[in-house]
């Protein structure tokens, strides 16, 4: 039987993600995004697919980045408004039975005791279904939100997000035995005393007692998912991130991200083979290759230009640099954006490379527009050839880019063995992605390394 192909629907509750100018299209839901029944029925459609999971991404800020201040990100409704995405999975775990619910968190503003306990509930009212992508923040309007005149230095924040892991994975694992809560009516004792501890944390940024609010949850720790791409940012992934996302670039770029991570994540004493690689892709199906590129051609109508809202973001502004300008030089200089450089692209490549791929991919990462064969042909193919164990599916129209999907991909990677047709019932996120039995993570993980060696100490 062929690997299966892992499939995320990469989102955002908020009109636009990384879809500019397409709420302007008629049919596009996304106006509805503060409603139960626009998740509802988005969760329905991925269960109906038999996706892994849905992914909501998020940030704490706005992009006022641009040369009008805040005007461009609001008028174009960039990433605000945005809701709550834990709130929004807390409404997706009664909407949907099966499918992993996973949101961005960041570690750089909010304390990790009450996350922690928000996070088991999650758990706990999913079924074991949650996962969180652990950011540390990249906006300066969010550190301005927090306190802060500006961002917490990039490499000091990673430094916080690794004791912010470590307070988690004691809350998480350490504080509840699995057998501590009893409900004995008649011993009068609901929890066993014997059986919760408290943490006493005392650490450079975090003082926690514990002990932990929430009773163990079905996966305790929730599948932890991570995206850095710089060098401090791939060795926080390879030490925590138990499925990473990779940017899209190259086939060859990929594939050296992805022995990169491994091989870090072999220094820090994990098993590279509990790491799985999801690649963010854009698909565009139609019943024929021709339909396909009508649509394609049609939703670049509505698209708001990728100069008025991309350039000024996240990536470098290449126009200022000569064609033969070194993408390693613009990376060392730390130019706006430069991380998305580094992500996609090798150091020895120039700035006519770049913009000679980004022209061709529509975006510079995986696209593909096609048939459902040719959709799933290139999905086995980038899979085949990179490693990655799945993708990101980014939507241009809400729901209808999922939709299609839906009903023209997915029964031919099921006739091909690389979907599943249903769920298995009762398992938990990590079981499906990682196999059966596998609750919580796996023994080199250091949420289970650390608590067995703490374990180990106290026996002795
Ligand atoms: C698929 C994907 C999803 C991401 N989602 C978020 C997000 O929701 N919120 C956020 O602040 N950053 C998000 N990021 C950005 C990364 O967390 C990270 O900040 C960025 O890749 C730069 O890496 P660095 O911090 O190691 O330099 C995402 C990146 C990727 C590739």
């Amino acid at each position: 039987m062929p690997e299966q192909i892992r499939l995320s629907l990469f989102e955002m509750a908020a009109p636009v993600h990384l879809s500019h100018g397409m709420w302007t299209h008629p049919r596009d839901q996304r106006h509805r995004i503060h409603t139960v029944e626009f998740w509802t029925e988005l969760g329905q459609i991925l269960e109906e697919g038999t996706f892994d999971l849905l992914f909501l991404a998020d940030v704490l800020g706005t992009y006022d980045v641009f040369t009008d201040g805040l005007s461009t990100a609001v008028k174009e409704a960039f990433q605000v408004p945005t809701e709550d995405p834990l709130i929004v999975l807390g409404a997706l775990a009664s909407a949907t039975r099966d499918l992993g619910l996973a949101a961005t968190f960041s570690t750089t503003y909010e304390p990790p005791f009450t996350f922690a306990r928000r996070l088991s509930t999650l758990d706990h009212l999913s079924n074991g279904r949650v996962a969180w992508n652990i950011v540390t923040s990249y906006l300066a309007n969010a550190a301005r939100n927090f306190g802060l005149t500006d961002q917490v230095e990039h490499d000091l924040r990673y430094e916080i997000a690794d004791e912010y892991l470590t307070v988690l994975y004691r809350l998480w694992q350490d504080s509840w035995r699995d057998d501590a809560v009893v409900v004995d009516r008649a011993a009068r004792v609901y929890t066993d005393p014997a059986k919760v501890d408290y943490i006493n944390h005392v650490g450079d940024h975090f003082s926690v007692a514990g002990p932990h609010l929430s009773a163990p949850s079905p996966q305790r720790t929730p599948v932890l998912f991570q995206a850095g791409s710089s060098i401090r940012g791939r060795e926080f992934a390879a030490r925590h991130a138990e499925v990473v996302f990779v940017g899209g670039g190259t086939k060859e770029k990929v594939r050296s991200n992805i022995a990169d991570i491994r091989a870090r994540a072999v220094e820090a004493g994990r098993d590279p083979a509990h790491l799985a690689f999801l690649a963010i892709a854009k698909v565009i199906v139609g019943r024929t290759e021709q339909e396909a590129w009508d649509k394609a051609n049609a939703y670049d109508s509505y698209r708001t230009p990728r100069e008025a809202l991309e350039q000024p973001r996240r990536t470098p502004e290449l126009s200022r640099y000569a064609p033969t300008h070194l993408i390693a030089d613009i990376i060392a200089a730390k130019d706006f954006g430069y991380e998305m450089l580094i992500r996609n692209f090798e150091p020895g490549q120039t700035v006519a490379d770049v913009l000679a791929l980004q022209s061709r991919s529509r975006g510079g990462e995986f696209t593909v527009v096609g048939s459902p064969v040719q959709v799933a042909d290139a999905l086995e193919r980038w899979t085949t050839e990179t490693g990655v164990d799945g993708f990101n599916i980014k939507q241009d129209v809400s729901f209808d880019s999922v939709r299609d999907f839906v009903d023209l991909v997915v029964p031919v990677l099921r006739d091909r063995g690389l979907l599943r047709d249903r769920y298995t019932p009762g398992e938990t996120l990590r079981e499906r992605l990682f196999g059966a039995g596998q609750r919580q993570p796996h023994e080199t993980h250091p949420a289970l390394a650390e608590q067995l060696a703490r374990t180990a100490a106290a026996v002795r």
